[in-house]
């Protein structure tokens, strides 16, 4: 079996997936959006990268033996905020109905838009609301166990009660009471301690508990929906690293405390940000824009994943309109060659191999970049689908991005244009740039464009371009 090898941010280093809980079986955790609004762009690239992974288990393990959970978070501030406002300017319904409704509407916009990025449903997408109950029974047993304690309605946990607090995000308590911005508040023993239920105002959405009607905390409620759905221990968490501290770090402390004979999770992925002009794509910040926004522009929903998928994970990237173009031009290429034929059984072992290390996509790319120069289509078209990007069948934007006329169209014709790139590329290896030179010109002539890029050697047919001559160029 193929090893699968990730960075585990708690360790900082890259280690074998060992999938020992349940020998054969890969559960996985990865937390999902607060569903007050649109996704921005850069919500969608946790659920890419994940995608990718649950993919590549799925290729690896088989499809019935990966779980993959990602939460809803539907108890927040700023969803009630909606729902006021909407109240006051008049509509129908309580408060709850309203609060409900937002979660919906944001729910629906949420999975329309992941789908349309070629990304498959978790098999579970809880929603915090549905496990008020298990949070409650946490909270209860982190009490009981000294970990947590009440004040004034507040639940908090106690920080200092667990030594390896600090160690996912390398810091130790006292440096991050130095470094941070913690709420002191008047019922916190210290000031480190973070809120595990809160209580509710009558007019906001609250639940009974042993505390009194009130609310969990965000943190308790992935801990909770992890542990109902997954157990105590499983093999993958992951989340932006927007979320490894505080988040993160209290999703362990709390876990860890409650059900001291798990692991909780193994292994601790983190996706670097979406940046726009070298800051997080966020909706505080307001620089954003949404991935409806994009597809309403037009760019397909294969184009923006593909976009993603050419930079690695633990690496930030900005969306520009140059990645965009280049990564389009890369996909109707895939797409012109593939459209027809028949996929290989299986994708090819070494570009499996590439996304088993570390999910490197960016070497995949270039792994499919080589099948389409070596005209091994069927292999192209099996690796493609590892990606999540549909058949050519499946889409058909790309036969309008060019005018193709039947000769262009066919993958015979394909395969001579690449045999072209294949020919002026060995030139250029050879050093014999003068020949070089010269094929590229007579190519132009006959307009065909031949370039470099970070895959190799690209070449692409101008709408204009006689086959007839491409006979004197082979
Ligand atoms: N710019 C970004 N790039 C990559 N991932 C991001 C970015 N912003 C948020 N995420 C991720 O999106 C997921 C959903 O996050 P969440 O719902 O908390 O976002 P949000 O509150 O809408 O975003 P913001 O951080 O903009 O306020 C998380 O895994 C988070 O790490
Ligand atoms: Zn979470």
């Amino acid at each position: 079996m193929v090893e699968i090898r990730l960075r585990n941010s708690r360790t900082r280093s890259v280690v074998p997936l060992e999938p020992t809980v349940e020998p054969g079986r890969v559960k996985m955790y990865v937390c999902g959006p607060t569903v007050y609004d649109r996704a921005h762009l850069g919500n969608a690239r946790p659920v890419i990268v994940f995608d990718v992974l649950y993919r590549l288990l799925r290729h690896v393990y088989g499809e019935g033996n990966v779980t993959y959970a990602r939460n809803f978070t539907d108890v927040d501030d700023r969803i009630n905020a909606t729902a006021l406002a909407r109240k006051d300017a008049g509509a129908p319904g309580t408060l709850e109905d309203l609060i409900a409704e937002r979660s919906a509407e944001t729910i629906a916009w949420y999975h329309a838009d992941m789908d349309a990025l070629g990304n498959l449903r978790p098999d579970h997408e809880p929603r915090a609301t549905d496990f008020i109950g298990q949070m409650i029974a946490m909270i209860a047993d982190l009490i009981a166990k000294g970990h947590a304690y009440e004040k004034e309605g507040h639940v908090l946990f106690r920080v200092r009660s667990y030594a390896e607090y600090g160690k996912l995000s390398g810091r130790s308590v006292d440096d991050m009471i130095a470094g941070a911005r913690v709420e002191v508040a008047p019922f916190k023993e210290d000031p480190m301690d973070f809120v595990l239920w809160k209580p509710s105002t009558d007019d906001l959405p609250g639940w009974d508990s042993p505390w009194g009607r009130g609310r969990p905390g965000w943190h308790i409620e992935c801990s909770a929906m992890a542990h109902e759905l997954l157990g105590q221990s499983f093999d993958i968490h992951g989340g932006g690293n927007d979320l490894l501290f505080p988040h993160h770090e209290n999703e362990i402390a709390q876990s860890a405390c409650a059900h001291p004979e798990g692991d909780f999770a193994r292994i601790w992925m983190h996706n670097e940000m979406l940046q726009v002009e070298g800051k997080k794509m966020s909706k505080s910040l307001g620089n954003f824009f949404t991935v409806r926004d994009l597809l309403d522009q037009g760019v397909p929903g294969e184009v923006i994943r593909f976009v993603f998928l050419g930079t690695h994970y633990s690496k930030p990237m900005d969306w520009t309109e140059k990645k965009r173009s280049d990564m389009e031009r890369a996909l109707v290429g895939f797409f012109r060659v593939t459209h027809g034929i028949e996929p290989a059984d299986v994708p090819p072992k070494s570009f499996v191999a590439l996304l088993a290390n570390d999910l490197n996509t960016p070497a995949a790319i270039a792994k499919l970049h080589e099948l389409q120069r070596e005209g091994d289509f069927a292999e192209l078209k099996a690796a493609m689908s590892v990606l999540g990007l549909p058949s050519a069948e499946e889409v058909s934007w790309w036969q309008g991005a060019r005018r193709f006329n039947s000769v262009l169209d066919s993958p015979e014709f394909a395969l001579r244009l690449n045999e072209l790139a294949n020919r002026w590329q060995d030139l250029r290896i050879q050093r014999d740039f003068a020949s070089a030179d010269h094929l590229k010109q007579r190519a132009e002539a006959a307009g065909i464009k031949l370039w470099v890029s970070a895959g190799g050697a690209n070449v692409e047919a101008g709408p204009d371009f006689d086959p007839a001559k491409l006979e004197g160029l082979l």
